[in-house]
């Protein structure tokens, strides 16, 4: 029987198990460059059968919060590398998710302070974080400018180019992140998306930017070194559809076709209720699943949100996962691997130095003896 110690193939990844860190926001890096301490916690989780890197902005206009990562600018590819070196040297792997907001994001973090931008002009009902002169702190998102339908290829070209970076700064793949009310979701659910036109209405056009998205970076870097993460039900920054069922089971019957080297589906509301629902049913992940191989998929099944010990080794044994993503847990545990395996008891997470702040709440939590 597979157990979440096993090793596994992920496309081009040999991964030592089945233990991945999700992407976590932890708002550390100054005018988005990666400082020499990141190097160091993230090499810290090594033994992680894969780690995936905090959100990472694929251009300025990507930038939704303050002193989060980019993946845009030389000083930051340089930030990377220092990553990954030390990643690789600690003999681990990770992958970089390539972000852009959307609307999820404030004026004063814009290029010259402009709106920032989405599918449509409609605002969310969320926050942002931003540092000021007295400190950090969260603020209402700004009103959005509709995209143009001649600015896509840009954005299409940004991720392409991001793609092409995150190789260059030694990163073994990308996760492109398609989930949590962000651009690409904002595209694909219909309560963010009011546009008339190809990238709007049907879910095939609303599809569209995602699809466009994937075929650059897949052909910019090969689908092997290639994830997705997906979230069909978050009420995260404020995204919504009705009918999610439909939607995802389209967008992973798309994805089958990509040979990815993997696809992450947040279950439930992001950091919250596993049985969160968006329309009148409860969402169908088995369902999911089976309609992504029905469509021929073969990349792995990642599986996130709330999951302990138990929960992600029966998911793995029972077959409806692959691999399991966890989040809170790795920030705590730097030898999470471990202490999951031998059963050790685990270090609670201080929700007080998640965002923003120095080394403490950072590279400060104790390993096992
Ligand atoms: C990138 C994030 C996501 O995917 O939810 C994020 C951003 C800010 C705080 C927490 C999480």
């Amino acid at each position: 029987m597979t157990t979440l110690y096993d090793p596994i193939t992920v496309g081009d990844l040999q991964l030592a198990n089945r233990i991945v860190m999700a992407p976590l926001t932890r708002n550390r890096s100054p005018r988005a460059v990666p400082l020499p301490v990141t190097a160091t916690y993230y090499s810290q989780r090594a033994s992680a059968g894969l780690l995936i890197t905090e959100a990472t902005a694929i251009s300025h206009q990507g930038q939704g919060y303050a002193d989060v990562p980019g993946l845009y600018s030389e000083e930051q590819l340089a930030g990377w590398r220092r990553v990954t070196d030390a990643v690789h040297a600690a003999g681990g792997k990770i992958v970089v998710q390539l972000w852009h907001v959307g609307r999820i994001s404030h004026t004063s973090l814009q290029p010259g302070g402009g709106a920032p931008v989405a599918p449509s002009a409609i605002r969310a009902n969320a926050k942002t974080y931003l540092i000021g002169p007295d400190g950090g702190g969260f603020a209402p998102t700004s009103e959005p400018r509709a995209l143009r339908l001649d600015e896509l290829p840009g954005i299409v070209a940004d991720y392409r180019r991001a793609a092409r970076a995150a190789i260059e700064a030694g990163f073994d793949g990308v996760e492109l992140h398609a989930a949590n009310g962000y651009l690409i979701d904002q595209f694909l659910r219909s309560g963010s998306n009011h546009r008339d036109d190809a990238y709007g209405g049907s879910i095939e056009n609303r599809a569209r930017l995602l699809t466009q998205v994937l075929d650059a970076i897949t052909d910019e870097i090969g689908a092997g070194r290639t994830g997705i993460r997906i979230s069909p039900v978050t009420p995260a920054n404020d995204a919504s559809d009705p009918e999610p069922q439909p939607l995802f089971d389209y967008v992973v019957r798309k994805l089958a076709g990509y040979g990815l080297a993997y696809v992450h589906v947040i279950e439930g509301a992001t950091g919250g209720a596993r049985d969160y629902r968006q329309g009148d049913a409860p969402f169908d992940y088995a369902a999911l699943k089976a309609a992504y191989a029905q469509a021929g998929g073969r990349g792995a099944w990642m599986t996130n949100n709330g999951y302990d010990r138990a929960a992600a080794e029966q998911a793995v044994a029972s077959g409806a996962a692959d691999l399991v993503a966890f989040g809170k847990l790795f920030i705590a545990n730097p030898d999470l691997v471990r202490r999951l395996r031998e059963q050790a008891p685990l270090n609670a997470p201080d929700n007080a130095t998640f965002y923003g702040g120095t080394e403490k709440g950072y590279i400060d939590y104790p390993a096992l003896a």
